[in-house]
C-alpha cells in the first residue's frame, strides 16, 4: 500500500491556544522566518463573508462560523507546508483536533491567566465569545479550554517572551525536530 503519511519537513504547522495568546501575530512571523505561506483561518473566513468575525456571529450565527471553520481547516490540513493559525475555539470540534494532530505539527501557545488578563483590552472588542461575559466567566472559560489545548505536539510558555523571541524559539524547535526525526 502507498505510504500517504506527510514527511515531517513538509507538514504544516498549526498554532492553537486561547484567544489573544498570539497565534496570529507569532504564527505570521514564524511563516516569514521559514519562508512559508501563512494562513489565518479567521482572516480567511472574514474575507469570504466580507465582514469581521463579530458580524458573522451576529448576522449568521456561531454555528455557521464553526461549520466553515471546520471545512477550511480540514482543507488546509490536507495540504503541506502551510503555517496555520486557527481560532481559539477551533479545537473544541473533535474532527478539527483529530485532523490537525494527524496531519500537522500542532503548537500550543501557553500564556498564564495572570498574563492573559493584562491583554484583555487589546482583544475584547473583536472577540464575540468574550462579549457580555464577566471576568470570572472568562476565567472559567480560559481554564475549561486548557484541557483541549493539552492535546498538542509542542508547547511554548510565552509569559516572559516578546513576539520576536517566541517566533525565534518556535523556528529553532521546528528545525531541531526536522533534523532529529527527518534528517537529510
Ligand atoms: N508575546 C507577546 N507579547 C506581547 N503582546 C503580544 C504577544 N503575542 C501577542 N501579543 C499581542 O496580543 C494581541 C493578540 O494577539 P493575536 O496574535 O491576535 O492573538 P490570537 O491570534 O491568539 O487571538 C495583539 O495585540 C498582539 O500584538
Ligand atoms: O475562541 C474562540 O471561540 C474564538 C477565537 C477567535 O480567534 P482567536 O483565537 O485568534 O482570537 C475567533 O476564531 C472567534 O472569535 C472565536
Ligand atoms: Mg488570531
Amino acid at each position: 500500500m502507498q505510504n500517504r503519511e506527510i514527511p515531517l519537513r513538509e507538514k504544516s504547522v498549526v498554532f492553537i491556544g486561547f484567544m489573544g495568546v498570539g497565534k496570529t501575530t507569532i504564527g505570521s512571523l514564524v511563516a516569514k522566518k521559514l519562508y512559508r505561506d501563512f494562513v489565518d483561518v479567521d482572516v480567511e473566513i472574514e474575507k469570504e463573508y466580507g465582514m469581521p468575525v463579530t458580524e458573522i456571529f451576529k448576522q449568521l450565527g456561531e454555528n455557521e462560523f464553526r461549520r466553515r471553520e471546520k471545512e477550511l481547516i480540514t482543507k488546509l490540513c490536507n495540504q503541506r507546508l502551510n503555517i496555520i493559525s486557527v481560532g481559539g475555539g477551533a479545537f473544541l470540534q473533535k474532527e478539527i483536533r483529530e485532523i490537525c494532530l494527524e496531519k500537522c505539527i500542532v503548537f500550543f501557545l501557553d500564556l498564564s491567566w495572570e498574563s492573559w488578563k493584562d491583554r484583555i483590552d487589546l482583544i475584547i472588542d473583536s472577540r464575540p465569545v468574550l462579549q457580555n461575559r464577566t471576568i470570572e466567566e472568562i476565567e472559567e472559560l480560559f481554564y475549561q479550554r486548557q484541557e483541549i489545548y493539552a492535546l498538542h505536539h509542542s508547547r511554548l510558555a510565552t509569559d516572559e517572551l516578546e513576539i520576536e523571541e517566541a517566533a525565534a524559539y518556535i523556528v529553532d524547535s521546528i528545525k531541531l525536530a526536522w533534523d532529529l526525526y527527518d534528517p537529510r
